[in-house]
């Protein structure tokens, strides 16, 4: 085990994505097996006695990992000093509520986020934002953390892929672990492009793309896209709670492969700053294919593009905008 420690946050941590996030953490599932951690955990003053109970189940759990555990509801306290910061917790909508408003309270928290990040943390500190809407409140943190590069933040749509391999792999009759390279583009929506066709399935015949091995087009085109962009809506409604495990293999599968790197040949999604690759909007927060090396990611350059997903980009691209207007509006207010 490595004497080194480092400080990782999570706030939001007396919500559900927390109860299974936290303990992936503590198993080394996340930053590696040897890998020791600090974990500090913040939520609002009225989850503070909820989060002691997370401590005593923490504790219960005997993880030889876990080098020390910090829980406060103070901003400065939960962000000194530490080197990944995923930040969870956020202003759920309520029945009723506009987008706009959720924006708008949402806004305020990821701009205090931002600030702390800039004033508190490394140096260096590596940003997940997973509390919807997750692109824009990454967004906001950004440019609401000045000295901090901006390469660091990050958001959560690695669910989204997920979600769309698992539907490839059903549909074809194989392992999930045989489906790579499926593309989640844009906005952790229902805007989002769940695009197939740089994928490819190990069959027992050899590495086939994924069109060739489903052979239904208009399936690819059509309930495909349209299962993955609602997914999220769907878990709430059977479930009428957000998806929540699964939300927390999807931050450790990102956290992981960020860190610890991904397999040669492999691209996951990630929503990253825009440089304006595949016709995207400079600056935003958008989901790309990405290959990770270093504690690095870049994006996957010289994708072919057809005018289907051109389209699609577009619409995604032009609703992440919107989300930005709207929100740097907020901001100056
Ligand atoms: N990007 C994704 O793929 C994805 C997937 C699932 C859920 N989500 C989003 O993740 C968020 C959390 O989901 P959940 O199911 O854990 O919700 P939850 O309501 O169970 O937990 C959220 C926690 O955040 C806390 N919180 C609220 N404001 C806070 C603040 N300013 N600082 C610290 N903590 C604060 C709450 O007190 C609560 O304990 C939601 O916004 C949800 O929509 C995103
Ligand atoms: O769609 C939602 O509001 C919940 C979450 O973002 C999800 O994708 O499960």
């Amino acid at each position: 085990m490595s004497n080194e420690v480092i400080n990782v946050l999570i706030t939001g941590a007396a919500g559900q994505i927390a109860y299974s996030l936290i303990f992936n953490v503590c198993k080394g599932d996340m930053f590696g097996a040897d890998q020791r951690v600090k974990l500090h955990l913040l939520d609002i003053p009225l989850m503070v006695d909820s989060l002691k109970g997370v401590v005593m189940e923490i504790q219960d759990g005997a993880y030889p990992l876990v080098a020390d555990i910090v829980i406060t509801a103070d901003v400065k306290e939960a962000f000194t000093d530490v080197h990944y910061a995923i930040l969870v917790g956020a202003m759920p909508r309520r029945e009723g509520m506009e987008r706009a408003e959720l924006l708008k309270a949402n806004a305020a928290i990821f701009k205090v986020q931002g600030k702390a990040l800039a004033e508190h943390s490394n140096k260096n500190v590596k940003v997940l934002v997973v509390g919807n809407p997750a692109n824009t409140n990454a967004l906001i943190a950004m440019v609401s953390a000045n000295g901090v590069p901006k390469e660091n933040f990050t958001c959560l749509t690695r669910l989204d892929q997920n979600r769309a391999k698992s539907q490839i792999a059903l549909k074809a009759g194989v392992n999930v672990k045989d489906v790579h390279n499926v593309i989640i583009w844009g906005n952790h929506s229902s805007t989002q492009y769940p695009d197939y066709r740089c994928g490819y399935i190990n069959l027992a015949s050899g590495k086939t793309p994924i069109g060739t091995a489903i052979k239904d087009e208009k399936w690819l085109q059509g309930d495909f896209i349209s299962t993955v962009q609602k997914r999220g809506a769907a878990v709430i409604a059977a479930r009428k709670l957000s998806s929540a495990a699964s939300a927390a293999k999807a931050i450790t599968d990102h956290m992981h492969d960020w860190v610890l790197g991904t397999a040669e040949g492999e691209y996951v999604s990630m929503g990253v700053i825009s440089d304006g690759s595949y016709g995207t909007s400079e600056g935003l927060i958008f989901s790309f294919p990405v290959k990770c090396a270093n504690g690095k990611y870049t994006i996957v350059q010289g994708l072919p593009i057809d005018d289907f997903s051109k389209n699609l980009i577009k619409t995604t691209n032009d609703e992440l905008v919107s989300e930005k207007t709207t929100a740097l509006q907020f901001l100056s207010e």
